[in-house]
């Protein structure tokens, strides 16, 4: 199979030529509007910073699969309803990311930190501080939305 035919061509690549890495992203939203955001744990790029929860995506995982790991090992609760809303990229000095943004409104189980991380359910616009930088473009689109 070429790399064409599997679905590898020039999108797996940034405008530069960095590889890039697909990230699966929840927008969380409550029944009274709020959105979740957590703080990115010590150990890790921007530790400290606010972002929506998620992470990379594993090989031959789908963004749904993905998102719903993530939510499950961050935070303790069982996706039950999402659907994909925007795709934004990012080019940081750590990595070049794809940022597959779903909106979530279903899930089962009680949210806990489970990496030990802050959350914080939040009206916009928001109140938590610093942001990662790909995340404020996405809290403008909620704002428009
Ligand atoms: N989760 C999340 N990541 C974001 C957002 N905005 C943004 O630029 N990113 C970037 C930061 C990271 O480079 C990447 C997510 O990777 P990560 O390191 O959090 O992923 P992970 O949990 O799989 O990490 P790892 O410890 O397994 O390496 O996406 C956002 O709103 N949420």
């Amino acid at each position: 199979m070429t790399a064409k035919s599997s679905g590898l061509d020039a999108a797996d690549r940034s405008p530069t030529g960095r590889p890039v890495t697909e990230v699966a992203v929840g927008v969380l939203v409550s029944p009274d509007g709020r959105y979740l955001l957590a703080q990115r744990p010590a150990g890790k790029p921007y530790e400290g910073y606010w972002e929506f929860p998620g992470g990379k995506l594993e090989a031959g995982e789908t963004v749904e699969a993905a998102l719903a790991r993530e939510l499950h090992e961050e935070l303790g609760i069982v996706l039950t309803d999402c659907h994909r809303w925007h795709t934004l990229e990012h080019d940081y000095p750590h990595a070049y990311v794809r940022l597959h943004f779903c909106k979530v409104t279903g899930w089962t189980g009680e949210l806990h930190g489970r990496e030990g991380q802050a959350f914080s359910w939040e009206h916009l616009p928001v109140q938590v501080a610093p942001l990662l930088p790909a995340a404020i473009p996405v809290l403008e689109l909620l704002a428009a939305d």
